[in-house]
């Protein structure tokens, strides 16, 4: 699913309005319905609801909404925002409307003495300013804001928390943003919703379809998606009857060290869930009975050091390598990691130290083959690209780097962003907060490196590992309780949630 600025959503909104067509003042009655009836849904009419409205088209909505709430026997004031100069358009027409209804009361707020006295119980609904917020807040709207997020009360805001952008917020005044209990969001998420410095802005938040015309959609243009089940299902291919181990590749997975086999333990297990037809793990002579126990279905190839890894075999046999969890960064290590950097030729993921070495020799980051992905957490990404002030700035680095070095780049948080050489970047949901845990990282590295070891193109294999990794752990979660959740959970729910997309469930 395609993600779009603020700007760009207006112009969708006005290419619905000129060619479904249906008239402004009609498209706001359908969002406005749907917000009324999500919050039907949730609260009762014991509940008296309290409407920030301010001078544009987000207050337009709020004034529909307290309207529709009134048909439906709930209590309302309104609170309008007043600058002085007349409502236009829809939001005068909502007004005149109100009016002629009788049961809200309605109110203006020209200065701060005139904000309201609420119980607790009342429900506050933000409609002071949505996407056409055009600068950060200040003055009346900004002293509103601040007493608002003074009560104890619920907010819900409508579309977007009132002072917040939808992309960058560098700039912004954070206390002059509205803390919402919960955000209702029209047609699409917002950019900056998938931030976690945000959340806290937000709350919880939900998409409200409000039948945007999906042409306007299709041609707007967007770098930026949120990776969906289905495009996943699509990228996931269909096992042939006639097919044999050999079909599905050959993965060298090179991980684990003294004290640190467990990493190669998990990435080799989660590696043989994703689906590889074969898997020899690399592992120092130390480490040879670990994983021959522990990973039967592994063949185990020894290097000549007893505790790190020193020294790659033949690559001939595979068909994808991964190489990071728990190697270390001894200078025997980084020599071969270089080695292997000049001589591979198939897909390769670098994970975990693999980056630590990454970023101690920048030098060397010009030479990672075209296409291979790096799957840092955000610790590792600082490290390889420098510091950052907030998640955007931090995903338009990460955009850059991809570009530049032609890899493709996978950010570990909680919206994992995918960056392509192309420019794209994916936001992936899946995933939940038990997955931040030991060696969580190194499993996603195995599956990853198992998508590859099979033929997947790596822009399929990023995303379609990074979706099934968040799938699992949630899946898991359900089971085990997001407290409790470990990493091998993770590949132990890996099957369901292969049964969870379609063209595997259609066996
Ligand atoms: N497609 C949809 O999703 C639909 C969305 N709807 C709702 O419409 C709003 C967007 O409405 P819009 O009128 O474009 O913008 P706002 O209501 O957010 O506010 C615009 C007015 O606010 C002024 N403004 C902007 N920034 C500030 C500021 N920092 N301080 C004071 N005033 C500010 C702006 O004036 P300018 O000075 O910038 O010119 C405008 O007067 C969307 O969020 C939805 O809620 C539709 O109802 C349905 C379709
Ligand atoms: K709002």
């Amino acid at each position: 699913m395609k993600l779009f600025s603020t700007k760009q959503i207006a112009e969708v909104d006005r290419f619905t309005i000129e060619n479904e067509p249906v008239t402004d003042i009609d498209l706001m009655e359908r969002a406005a319905m749907q917000i009324t009836t999500w919050i039907d849904q949730r609260f009762s009419e014991e509940n008296k609801m309290v409407f920030f409205a301010g001078p544009g088209n987000n207050g337009g909505d709020a004034l529909a909404v307290s309207r529709q709430l009134a048909e439906r026997g709930y209590r309302g004031a309104v609170y309008l925002l007043d600058f002085g100069k007349p409502l236009k358009g829809s939001p005068a027409i909502n007004w005149k409307r109100l009016e002629e209804q009788g049961k809200v009361e309605l109110h203006r707020i020209q200065s701060i003495d005139d904000f309201p006295e609420t119980n607790p119980s009342d429900i506050l609904i933000d409609g002071l300013f949505g996407s056409g917020l055009s600068r950060p807040l200040e003055g009346l709207p900004a002293s509103i804001v601040r007493k608002i997020n003074g009560l104890p009360n619920k907010v819900i805001a409508i579309d977007i928390p009132s002072g917040l952008m939808g992309e960058d917020n560098s700039g912004n005044i954070p206390e002059n943003i509205v803390n919402a209990y919960f955000t209702l969001t029209l047609q699409f998420p917002k950019i900056s919703f998938l931030f976690s410095e945000n959340e806290r802005y937000t709350g919880s938040w939900e998409v409200l379809p409000i039948g945007l015309h999906p042409e306007g959609i299709a041609q707007t243009p967007s770098k930026l998606f949120l990776v969906d089940k289905k495009e996943v299902t699509g990228m996931i291919p269909r096992r042939s009857r006639f097919a044999h181990k050999g079909t599905f590749g050959h993965a060298l997975l090179i991980a684990g060290s003294y004290g640190k086999m467990g990493a190669s333990v998990l990435a080799s297990k989660a590696c043989l869930r994703a689906g590889t037809g074969l898997l020899t793990s690399h592992v120092p002579r130390m480490g040879y009975s670990i994983i021959q126990t522990a990973v039967p279905e592994a063949m185990t190839s020894v290097d000549p050091h007893d505790s790190i890894f020193t020294e790659f075999p033949d690559l001939s046999p595979f068909t994808a390598v991964g190489i990071g969890p728990g190697i270390g960064v001894k200078s025997n290590t980084r020599k071969a990691l270089h080695e292997l950097l000049e001589k591979v030729q198939v897909p390769i993921v670098f994970d975990a130290d693999a980056l630590n070495i990454l970023s101690e020799n920048k030098e060397w980051l010009k030479q990672l083959p075209e296409n291979s992905i790096l799957t840092p957490h955000p610790g590792e990404f600082r490290r390889l690209a420098g510091e950052s002030v907030n998640t955007w700035e931090r995903i338009q680095q990460q955009r850059q780097m991809a570009r530049e070095l032609k890899v493709i780049i996978v950010l570990k948080g909680a919206f994992t962003t995918i960056a392509m050489p192309d420019g794209k970047l994916f936001f992936n949901a899946t995933g939940n907060p038990g997955m931040a845990t030991a060696g969580s990282g190194d499993t996603l590295t195995g599956i990853i490196l198992g998508l590859l070891a099979q033929s997947l193109p790596p822009q399929h294999a990023a995303v379609v590992g990074v979706f099934l990794h968040g799938l699992a752990g949630d899946l898991a979660a359900r089971k085990k309780s997001i407290n409790a959740l470990i990493a091998s959970d993770i590949t132990e729910f890996l099957g369901e949630a292969f049964l969870e997309m379609e063209s595997v469930s259609a066996f």
